[in-house]
């Protein structure tokens, strides 16, 4: 019989200390009721891996929110990358390919490099910081905004959009309650930045429209297709570099190993996000009854996966717990797996990459200066606050 637990994974003080509910749920078998919220939970690595990648009976297409699109309606209208599966979810996923693919990375290098070394230089000038609003927020809220083409006014809107989307995959508690306030005139200037008049030449905004001119898509999914992204560029990465200055703030041999050999900023990056895993869960919805690790979870009901607990998983990492650059981290599920592994992967790296080099290049040592404090999101594992001291060279 299947194992349940009455723990819930989404009650604050889990969501800010998440690894002893991991550490249980790993260990309480390959799949586990939750029965609080009638899921089946994964926290392995060999299942979570095995169920991203198994799109045919695992689908998206009913949200990867507890919500079941086949029974609610969605708080938005579904994403037809996210929200989709195959074919629906082909030509979107192959148009976004594109325009964030290889192309995009070394079109974007130079500028990305320089404008973090202004904002470095500018930091670093102060030896106390806080590195969340300083440069994580800051170099992504920097860059990004410009790449997809936005106006400058209203970019406040970006976190705050996101931070609920995220929150909205999660059980309607407390923080859905709280962003949902505000959602309204968020999600209005997001939809509106979507429009092809609003979006400037040369973007990733642009780009999708005239994907949409050479028929790769309709004109009716363009907007749909920047909206998403809007909702899954902006506070994955912020908190992703949270995650990564986070690491390198309390490993100060790990900063002493990227200093001497920058070209480790990558790696250091994605051992973060395989470390921390900002998007800690999400969900799929079984098409027919989906049999998992010796547990048949009945058609129509989700399955959520931990990404946090997998990329923490003693069965398949070694030293798991150990923020460690020498290990290769690329097997991590921080980014998905499968046909909707994130699309927008490179975009990020590239976002980190061009940071953790100027900082390098800048920054002899970095320590914390202050107590952390966590961002708490149904979704995301993320900083508020981390009050840094910084040796500048
Ligand atoms: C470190 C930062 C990021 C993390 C941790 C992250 C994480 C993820 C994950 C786990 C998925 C898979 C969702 C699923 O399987 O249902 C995903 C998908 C996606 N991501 Fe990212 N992401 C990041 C940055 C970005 C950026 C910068 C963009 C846009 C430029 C982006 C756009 C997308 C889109 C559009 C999808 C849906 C892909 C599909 O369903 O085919 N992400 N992301
Ligand atoms: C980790 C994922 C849930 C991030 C994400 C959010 C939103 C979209 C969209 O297409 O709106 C895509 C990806």
């Amino acid at each position: 019989a299947t194992v349940s637990l009455d723990a819930d994974p989404f009650a604050p003080e889990i969501l800010e200390s998440p690894l002893a509910f991991q550490e249980q749920l790993r260990e309480a078998g390959a799949v586990v009721y939750l029965r609080r919220y009638g899921v089946h939970a994964l926290g392995r690595y060999e299942h979570v891996h095995a169920a991203l990648t198994e799109w045919q009976s695992l689908s998206s297409a009913a949200g990867v929110g507890l919500a079941n699109f086949r029974h609610e309606e969605p708080w938005r209208t579904p994403s037809l990358l996210l929200e989709a599966d195959p074919p629906l979810h082909d030509a979107p996923r192959a148009v976004l390919s594109g325009i964030l693919g290889p192309r995009a990375i070394r079109r974007l290098r130079h500028a990305w490099a320089q404008d973090a070394r202004e904002l470095v230089d500018r930091v670093v000038r102060a030896p106390e910081l806080d590195a969340v609003t300083e440069l994580a927020q800051a170099f992504p809220l920097r860059v990004f905004p410009d790449a997809v083409g936005l106006e400058r006014e209203g970019r406040h809107h970006l976190l705050p959009y996101g931070d609920h989307a995220f929150n909205a995959f999660g059980p309607p508690n407390e923080l859905v309650a709280k962003g949902a306030e505000h959602i309204a005139e968020h999600a209005a200037w997001v939809g509106d930045q979507c429009a092809r008049e609003r979006l400037a030449p040369g973007g990733f905004g642009a780009a999708i429209w005239e994907a949409a001119d050479r028929g790769d898509i309709t004109e009716e999914q363009a907007p749909l297709i920047v909206r998403s992204l809007l909702t899954a560029g902006v506070d994955t990465t912020v908190h992703a570099l949270g995650a990564v200055l986070y690491a390198f703030a309390t490993h100060p041999d790990q900063w002493r190993r990227l200093r001497e050999d920058p070209r480790l900023a990558r790696v250091a990056f994605d051992e973060a996000v395989r470390w921390e895993s900002p998007v800690q869960t999400f969900f799929r919805t079984a098409t027919g009854d989906v049999e998992i690790g010796g547990t048949t979870v009945p058609d129509g009901e989700k399955v959520l996966m931990f990404l946090g607990a997998a990329n923490r998983d003693p069965r398949h990492w070694r030293d798991p717990d150990t923020f460690d650059l020498t290990r290769d981290p690329s097997a991590h599920v921080g980014f998905g797996m499968g046909i909707h592994q994130c699309v927008g992967q490179h975009i990020a790296r590239l976002e980190a990459e061009s940071l953790l080099t100027a900082l390098a290049e800048r920054v002899e040592r970095i320590e914390l200066a202050g107590t952390p404090r966590r961002h708490l999101n149904n979704t995301l594992r993320a900083w508020s606050s981390l009050p840094v001291r910084v040796h500048a060279t």
